[in-house]
């Protein structure tokens, strides 16, 4: 029997952006669940962790003097403010995922989106996840018990704001039934992976196949 082929790949940087309640949360985690080869980057925030959030999991959760160093020493790939506190992607576990062969999915808005495409261009692909409506958006914001009502007001003001950013991405799926969004996520991920651009050695293979049969490239 012949010997598989495997040809090694760049890793994807997997951008999931969406107005706060639509749902990247969940996909993110189903994701995970899902797919050994892909890993999550854990932002740093000021923010408090809400209840069932882990340290060092969900997110690292710093005070505002440590996230201010982080940003001065260039800890950070991306960093912005959102809803009145400081998020960032640290760098260092992004280098490492990526050297083991990972590929990275980041939970991060759409300003974090943009600064992430700059650094690192074509390895990244932008995800925008829409609700079905803004009823149904305020109905899962106040279904997952964990903001006062008026950080939901806050939060239901951001979200026209963060939709208004639908067009800097690349994929733009509507939230409604999760399987089916999950789904598509999971068709773009695997889409993604086998880009030619993505493929280390491909040229090589491709030249090696046509070497191999003789006299093939006179005849190109
Ligand atoms: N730019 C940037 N945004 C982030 C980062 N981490 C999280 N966010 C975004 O910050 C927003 C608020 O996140 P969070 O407080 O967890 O609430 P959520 O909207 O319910 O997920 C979301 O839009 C996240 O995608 C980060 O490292 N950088
Ligand atoms: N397609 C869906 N239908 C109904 N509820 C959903 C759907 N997707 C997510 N939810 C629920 O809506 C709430 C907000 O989802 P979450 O993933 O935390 O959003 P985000 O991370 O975008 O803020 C959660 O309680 C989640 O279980």
């Amino acid at each position: 029997m012949a010997e598989s082929v495997h040809l090694n790949r760049r890793g994807v940087l997997f951008v999931l952006s969406s107005p706060s309640g639509a749902g990247k949360t969940t996909i993110s985690r189903m994701m995970l669940e899902a797919d050994k080869d892909i890993a999550l980057s854990i932002s740093a925030t000021t923010r408090p962790p809400r209840p069932g959030e882990v340290d060092g999991v969900h997110y690292h959760f710093v005070d505002t003097e440590t996230f201010k160093k982080m940003a001065a020493d260039g800890e950070f790939l991306e960093w912005a403010h959102v809803f009145g506190h400081r998020y960032g992607t640290p760098r260092a576990r992004v280098d490492e995922l990526l050297e083991a062969g990972k590929d990275v999915l980041f939970d991060i808005d759409w300003q974090g989106a943009q600064q992430l495409y700059q650094e690192a261009g074509p390895d990244v692909v932008r995800v925008f996840v829409l609700p079905p409506t803004m009823e149904e958006l305020e109905r899962r914001l106040r279904s997952r018990n964990t903001d006062s009502d008026e950080v939901i007001a806050a939060r239901m003001e951001r979200a026209a704001n963060e939709i208004s950013h639908w067009d800097g991405y690349d994929y733009v799926l509507i939230n409604d039934h999760v399987e089916g969004c999950f789904d598509e996520v999971r068709a773009i991920l695997r889409a993604e992976r086998l880009k030619r651009r993505r493929q280390i050695g491909l040229i090589g293979f491709a030249r090696d196949l046509i070497r191999a049969v003789p006299d093939a490239d006179k005849k190109l």
